[in-house]
């Protein structure tokens, strides 16, 4: 496989159906309607007040910090011996500290699990032997569980970094579990009973009974006796949880009144288990009741979900809570508690899915509404919410993926500007959340939303329980990892993470792990999206011992004990590493961080960085394209098919993207997005004949005259279908459902398209192209730059470690820890050289050579670059490119160095060219 072509860049491509609960949900308990706006008395000053939240500095140029920059070493320089510079702290297990007990409560949840099963389902084998087997594979769209869950676990989790070195290690021996709630275990009930212990009396009463009821009945005994204690016990069980969902209503009225730190914390308590807020918690919280749009920035594993799940409960309208994923917000919506009802909308959702969920949504069933950018600015959606809805609160999380300068751009994001959400949606109130962002970043995001800067809370970026690390690899990576992982601590921790660039690499390195008897998984979006849940699940039951994954594994995932994280490359940017260590150690204990830095991945990865990049007379030929003379006409839907648009002017998709986004949401509206649809249908008549059908229905009319029949089959476009009449698309998709429904008909589609509509030509075509190809420029040098950081920052890290007098692992840590908290604290753009070479002698002649053993095809300089790189781009694909000699052999070279010879070169071609036609 190719490598730069199954990259996961950023698991944008997850998508998964929420999972159908076997049993369909109870009625709603808690009051519905949603009750009438009552502003709680908090006062609007909280941020200013705070000590904590601080003002966006100003820009600030981090000074370059050569005293720890190294030259990068070559791959070809020889390899310490067996981790000679690997910085961990190596201990006797019997010196170290017993491992941190964190107490939980879970027969509740266990019992939640047992509840929401049918009675054949919890006799089935799978679900005896093998919870994974019971999770279903399709997430119900709406929660409902029947019970609630009462947690108690500790606030484990500090605020910040403040203290170096690190804190002493607590020994974590993996036996302990998952104390968090992606746990799945509770299906099987196997791994708790020591933990019911701590339960309540009655709780216990009622496991001890249900054992019992059965084996009576399986002895042909007291049946009727025990069905009848059984029947007490229920009644008991509901009576119980009557008592709770009062005392929740109790406590939801009481903020009401007065959103008093001892009422939230209330709160809190009951409807979490937690009995205290966590750092910068309390303040959003407070903010947000207040009605002030907030941002807010804590770490990763922080508890940023709790800040809009409390103000959900306590505010009368609809939380809507956008996300970038849906795998994300399958999982936010499972780990909602039980007296939040939640639901999902997203564009990877079936159409009935996403009509029940609409419905439950006018009925006032749902409170907090997971939705994708997309599918949030859609006509339909807003009118809903324009006509009969109304949005308390508006989260957008991961909400760096607003802006162009963070580690995951989204275009469809960009469409979340504050103007827009405010009046279309008439959102009260606005709370951003990130992990991870410079300060370019935040000023980018809080401008977009119209966030005051005074309404900033901002936590230390990285939390201060990671031993981090770096040692340097190459060839033998594989080995490498597999020296570390059975080296102390790592071979005793249960939980484990291995990060890797490429989907063949997650294969690869996991057999690898499999055949030296470690239990691994490899994980990447390419993966069917059943069994990527699967894996999620196996990993967070604690069935399989290591995750080998792309970028597209764990965001979200709240595992606690996850002990650590390695990564078998560098990361693309520090956002990136600090997104992935998080998922390590959110219980609060030591977790280990390590980092394998090859510079040939370094080199291969800056060489990926410029695959998005265009020319300013390619993107003046796709706007051309884009407002070309048959779609000026007003009102008339066009579309651009993806594939071959792509071809045409050699571009990603995504980058066509941005671009009609730009377009969309520039200073100048050009044009308006619609859903994307695959445009070309053909259609089969079978009932009726098309000419009967057409006298009764517009749209087959429409069809018939805009179709050229082949081979008995009407051929046609929908978007030109849909103009002519003046309807949707999505109105004319509709109706050929509905044909095909009823026998009617049977059709095919294809050609997956942008579709729009032109609402002003643009003056300038040169001017409007100049402007895009500068600001598309200047994110790609962006992106190059993150790397260069990360980089240069593990770089750093390896250097450091033989210079001071503490240990190697403390060493390291610290040096990542400055890096990484100056990075964040700066505005990122700190002065890092490239690590690529400016000339290379041989360069234009192999230019030359390679022009001219292949005169067929028309290069571009870009295009030449891209393949002395090593890269591959829509028109000139790794499948065909990389068999040339030339492929990848400059990836050292800095690419627009190369882009300059090949402009040399290729006008010497012309001039050639032109004096033999002479
Ligand atoms: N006050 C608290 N006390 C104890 N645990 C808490 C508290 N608040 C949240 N938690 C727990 O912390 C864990 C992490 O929470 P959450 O998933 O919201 O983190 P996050 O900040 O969104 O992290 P990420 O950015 O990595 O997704 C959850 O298991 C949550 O229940």
């Amino acid at each position: 496989m190719d490598s730069d072509s199954d990259s996961d860049s950023d698991g944008s491509h997850v998508s998964a159906t929420p999972p159908r609960d076997p049993v369909p949900p109870p009625p709603p308990r808690i009051s519905q309607p949603p009750p009438p706006r009552q502003v709680p008395p908090v006062s609007r000053k909280v941020a200013s007040s705070s000590s904590r939240s601080k003002p966006i500095a100003p820009k600030q140029q981090q000074p370059p910090d050569h005293s720890e920059e190294a030259p990068v070493p070559s791959s070809s320089s020889p390899l310490s011996p067996l981790f000679t510079n690997l910085p961990f702290r190596i201990c006797e297990p019997s010196n170290l500290s017993q491992p941190t007990r964190v107490s939980s409560s879970v027969s509740s949840f266990y019992r939640l699990r047992r509840a929401s099963l049918t009675s054949e389902e919890k006799s089935t084998p799978e679900c005896q032997s093998d919870s994974v087997n019971c999770v279903p594979e399709l997430p119900q769209v709406v929660t409902d569980p029947p019970k609630p869950v009462r947690r108690k676990p500790p606030n484990l989790i500090t605020d910040s970094v403040t203290s170096l070195p690190v804190k002493a290690p607590v020994f974590r021996s993996g036996g302990e579990g998952n104390f968090v709630k992606l746990n799945l275990n509770g299906k099987r009930g196997k791994k708790f009973p020591s933990k019911y212990k701590g339960a309540s009396k009655s709780r216990s009463k009622f496991a001890y009974r249900g054992k019992r009821y059965k084996k009576s009945e399986a002895d042909g005994g007291e049946g009727e006796t025990l069905l009848e204690e059984e029947s007490d016990l229920q009644k008991q069980r509901e009576e119980e949880d009557d008592g709770f969902i009062s005392s929740v209503e109790d406590a939801i009225l009481a903020v009401k009144t007065e959103a008093s730190d001892e009422n939230l914390t209330k709160l809190l308590n009951l409807v979490y288990g937690y009995d205290s807020f966590r750092d910068g918690q309390l303040q959003a919280i407070k903010m947000v009741l207040g009605g002030s749009s907030t941002m807010l920035v804590l770490p990763t594993g922080a508890g940023k979900s709790l800040c809009y799940q409390i103000p959900a409960m306590i505010l009368p309208g609809i939380t809507l809570v956008v996300s970038p994923l849906v795998s994300l917000m399958i999982d936010q919506l499972k780990h909602l508690p039980s007296v939040i009802k939640g639901g999902l909308l997203s564009s990877s959702q079936r159409p009935e899915e996403a009509t029940e969920t609409l419905r439950k949504l006018k009925e006032g069933i749902i409170k907090v509404l997971f939705v994708s950018p997309e599918r949030l600015l859609n006509v339909e959606f807003l009118s809903m919410f324009r006509m009969s809805l109304s949005v308390s609160l508006l989260v957008v999380d991961e909400a760096h993926c607003v802006s162009e300068w963070s580690h995951n751009f989204r275009p469809s994001y960009m469409r979340l500007k504050a103007s827009m959400l405010y009046s279309a949606l008439k959102a009260e109130c606005i709370l951003a959340m990130t992990a991870t962002a410079t300060t370019m970043t935040l000023e980018a995001v809080m401008s977009a939303l119209e966030i005051p800067s005074t309404n900033l809370i901002q936590k230390s970026q990285l939390r201060d329980n990671f031993e981090l690390s770096v040692s340097l690899s190459g060839a033998n990576r594989m080995k490498d990892l597999l020296i570390l992982m059975e080296s102390h601590p790592y071979k005793k921790i249960k939980s484990i993470i291995v990060y890797c660039k490429f989907q063949y690499e997650t294969d690869m390195i996991s057999k690898y792990l499999r055949d030296n008897n470690i239990t691994a998984k490899g994980y990447h979006s390419g993966l069917p999206a059943k069994d990527r849940v699967r894996i999620q699940e196996s990993f967070c039951s604690n069935k399989i011992r290591v995750v080998v994954a792309t970028v597209a594994f764990g965001m979200g995932l709240d595992k606690g004990d996850v002990g650590a994280v390695i990564h078998f490359s560098v990361p693309g940017s520090l956002e990136e590493y600090v997104q992935e260590i998080g998922r390590a150690g959110r219980d609060g204990r030591l977790s280990y961080c390590h980092l394998f830095y090859d510079a040939d991945t370094y080199l291969k990865l800056r060489s990926l960085s410029h695959s998005d990049g265009v020319d300013e007379y390619a993107v003046a030929k796709f706007l051309t394209h884009v407002f070309s003379s048959e779609t000026k006409q007003h009102e008339k839907i066009c579309s651009l098919v993806i594939e071959s648009a792509s071809h045409k002017f050699d571009m990603k998709e995504e980058v066509m993207q941005t671009i009609m986004t730009h377009l969309e949401l520039g200073e100048v509206q050009y044009l308006r997005m619609l859903p994307q649809i695959n445009v070309c249908c053909t259609l089969n008549f079978h009932k009726s004949s098309p000419n009967t059908l057409a006298a009764r229905n517009t749209i087959v009319a429409a069809i018939l005259k805009k179709s050229h029949v082949k081979q008995g089959l009407h051929v046609f476009d929908i978007p030109a279908v849909a103009s002519s009449i003046g309807f949707a698309t999505t109105d004319v998709l509709a109706e050929i459902q509905t044909l095909k429904m009823k026998g009617e008909v049977t059709y095919e589609m294809k050609d997956p398209a942008f579709c729009y509509t032109i609402l002003e030509v643009p003056r300038e075509i040169c001017s409007l192209s100049s402007h895009l190809t500068k600001w598309l420029a200047e994110i790609e040098t962006c992106k190059v730059r993150k790397l260069d950081i990360m980089s240069s920052a593990a770089v750093a890290a390896i250097n450091v470690s033989n210079t001071s007098e503490l240990s190697a692992g403390a060493k390291q840590t610290q040096s990542l820890q400055s890096r990484i908290l100056n990075y964040f604290n700066g505005d990122g753009n700190c002065d890092t050289p490239s690590k690529t070479t400016q000339n290379c002698s041989f360069l234009r002649a192999d230019i030359k050579v390679f022009l001219q053993s292949n005169r067929q095809a028309k290069f571009t300089p870009r295009a030449i670059a891209r393949i002395m790189h090593g890269v591959g781009s829509p028109a000139f694909p790794n499948s065909i490119w990389s068999k040339t000699h030339f492929w990848g052999r400059y990836m050292s070279v800095d690419f627009s160095v190369i882009m300059e010879a090949a402009q040399t070169e290729l006008l010497n071609c012309v001039d050639r060219n032109a004096a033999l036609a002479a």
